[in-house]
């Protein structure tokens, strides 16, 4: 469940323009596709609902968390259980191989270390001939692939992706948006998806546009 209500943000440099959302209401397991022009406050508006910016005004209720009643303690520890992250820059650690980067983030969000479901996710997104490569050795759209393993692999309560397919070719867009589908079914979780690529609006019945 996601609920905003009268969501403002203002970034401190930025003259006083003030980024105003609409009200966003999804249930259990719904998905979420979020489209706008460049600049219009998209992910801000990720970073909104994952915690990582305060709201200036407004309300934010992530699986009935109300997020801005939580410390900033409270809200990391929130984040690290329960939100799930992919970012169109990614967060891993380079020296360390995928599986050992996906270990990594399994002791963050003190989930059980389960290496049937490493193997799994990683050979979802084909990348199995490539588990036990560091991390620099991969492509950009490798890592990209990567960073969504990271992001489910504790099974978020909603996961948040932030153009997750923008360097994916067609065959390798198509396996991404089924397996987050796939991913946020059985995490019955939220899928919020901010984009630019026409491929994802087919496969999403609910949309916001800023
Ligand atoms: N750290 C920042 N400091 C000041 N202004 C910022 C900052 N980050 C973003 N902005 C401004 O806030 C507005 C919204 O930015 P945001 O990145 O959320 O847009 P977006 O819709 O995601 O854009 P894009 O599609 O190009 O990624 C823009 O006018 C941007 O210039």
């Amino acid at each position: 469940m996601l609920r905003t209500q009268s969501l403002q943000f203002s970034y401190q440099d930025s003259k006083n323009e003030t980024l105003s959302f609409p009200d966003i209401t999804i249930g259990p397991k719904q998905g979420l596709l979020i489209l706008g022009p460049s600049g219009v406050g998209k992910t801000t508006l990720l970073h909104l609902l994952a915690g990582l910016l305060p709201a200036q005004s407004g309300d934010i209720f992530v699986a009935n968390t109300h997020l801005n009643t939580l410390s900033r303690k409270q809200l990391d520890k929130f984040r690290g259980q329960h939100i799930g992250l992919i970012f169109q820059r990614s967060y891993f650690i380079k020296s360390l191989s995928l599986i050992e980067n996906l270990s990594l983030r399994e002791r963050i969000s003190k989930t059980k270390n389960d290496r049937y479901r490493k193997e799994q996710l990683i050979m979802q997104l084909g990348l199995s001939d490539l588990q036990n490569k560091k991390v620099y050795e991969l492509s950009e759209g490798q890592q990209q692939r990567l960073s969504i393993a990271l992001g489910v692999i504790h099974k978020p309560k909603i996961l948040l992706a932030d153009e997750p397919t923008s360097n994916l070719d067609d065959v390798n867009c198509e396996k991404v948006i089924s397996l987050l589908k796939k991913e946020a079914e059985i995490c019955k979780s939220n899928l919020v998806i901010i984009t630019h690529d026409q491929r994802v609006k087919s496969h999403f019945d609910n949309h916001i546009i800023l």
